[in-house]
C-alpha cells in the first residue's frame, strides 16, 4: 500500500481566457505546503478557484502562474498518484460494481486476478462488498459514491483529490459518509484535498481548513483542527457537538462573511 504523498503550490495562479476572448482570473498567487498524508478541507464563495486548484493539482489543467509539485515532482499531467472524486459517481452503467472499481487497475494493464483483489479490498473498505455483481442503477445516490470512492482506492494512489464529493446527498447519508471517510482516511493516511461548501463538513474532516477569498481566489485563512485527536474516545457523531467543534466552525464561517463584504 502506498501512503501519502506531499503536494506544494507554489506561487499558482490561473487565468482562463473565454470564448468570447474574456479573461478571467481565477486563481491568484496561491502557495500552500501539503504535508504526506494531511486531509485538507478547501472552502471558499461559489467561483472562487476552487475547481481551478483541484484541476491544477490533478495535472487536468496548466496553471497559467507558478507551478504544483506532487511528492517534490511537477505536475505536467495526470498521473497513477493522484486519484480524483467528483460530485457524480460517473460509474459506467453497463459495467458490475466490481468492473467499475476495476477500470483504473484495467487500463494500467493490472493482471486480472490482481485487480480482483484490489477491487474487492477496495469495496470491502467502503461496505459495498454485498453489491459487487450490482448493476450501478441498482444502488443509492450514497452508494454509488461509494463506489466511486472504491474505484479511486483500488487505484492505491498516494494524493486522493475531491471535488464536493457528497455536496449531492441527503443529510444523513451524506453525515454517514463523511464518517466513512473519516475512518478511511486515518486507516490509509493518504493525503486528502477535499472540496466543500459546507463549514460543517470543512471542520468534521480536515485536519486543517484553507478558506479562499472571492475571484481571483487566494488563501485568506488557513487554520489547523485538532479537534479529534483531543477526543479521542468520543464517537464520531459526538464529535459535532464539542465546544471546539462548534466555535471553529463559526470563526471560519465569519471568516468567509468578513472577506466576501
Ligand atoms: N474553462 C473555463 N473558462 C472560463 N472560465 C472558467 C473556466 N472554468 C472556470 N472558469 C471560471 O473561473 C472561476 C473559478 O472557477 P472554479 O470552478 O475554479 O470555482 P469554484 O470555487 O470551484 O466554484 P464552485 O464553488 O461554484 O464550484 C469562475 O469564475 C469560473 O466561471
Amino acid at each position: 500500500m502506498s501512503s501519502g504523498v506531499g503536494i506544494t503550490l507554489d506561487h499558482l495562479s490561473h487565468r482562463y481566457i473565454t470564448d468570447a476572448g474574456e479573461v478571467v482570473h481565477a486563481v491568484a498567487d496561491t502557495s500552500v505546503q501539503i504535508p504526506a498524508g494531511q486531509f485538507v478541507c478547501v472552502v471558499g464563495p461559489s467561483g472562487c478557484g476552487k475547481t481551478t486548484l483541484l484541476k491544477a493539482i490533478a495535472g487536468f489543467l496548466r496553471p497559467t502562474g507558478g507551478q504544483v509539485l506532487a511528492g517534490g515532482e511537477p505536475v505536467r499531467g495526470p498521473g497513477a498518484q493522484r486519484g480524483v472524486v467528483f460530485q457524480q459517481a460517473n460509474l459506467y452503467p453497463w459495467l458490475t460494481v466490481r468492473k467499475n472499481v476495476e477500470l483504473g487497475l484495467r487500463f494500467r494493464g493490472t493482471p486480472a486476478a490482481e485487480r480482483r483483489a484490489a477491487a474487492e479490498e477496495a469495496l470491502d473498505l467502503v461496505g459495498l462488498v454485498k453489491f459487487m455483481d450490482a448493476k450501478p442503477y441498482e444502488l443509492s445516490g450514497g452508494m454509488q459514491q461509494r463506489c466511486q470512492i472504491a474505484r479511486v482506492l483500488a487505484t492505491d494512489p498516494g494524493i486522493i483529490l475531491m471535488d464536493e464529493p457528497f455536496g449531492a446527498l441527503d443529510a444523513i447519508t451524506r453525515h454517514r459518509l463523511q464518517n466513512e471517510l473519516l475512518t478511511i482516511a486515518r486507516q490509509k493516511k493518504k493525503t486528502i484535498f477535499f472540496i466543500t461548501h459546507s463549514v460543517d463538513e470543512a471542520v468534521f474532516l480536515g485536519d486543517r481548513v484553507i478558506v479562499m477569498s472571492p475571484r481571483p481566489g487566494r488563501v485568506v485563512m488557513d487554520q489547523p483542527v485538532q479537534i479529534s485527536s483531543h477526543y479521542d474516545r468520543l464517537l464520531l457523531d459526538e464529535l459535532r457537538s464539542v465546544p471546539e467543534y462548534t466555535q471553529l466552525r463559526d470563526r471560519i464561517s465569519e471568516a468567509i462573511r468578513e472577506d466576501e463584504h
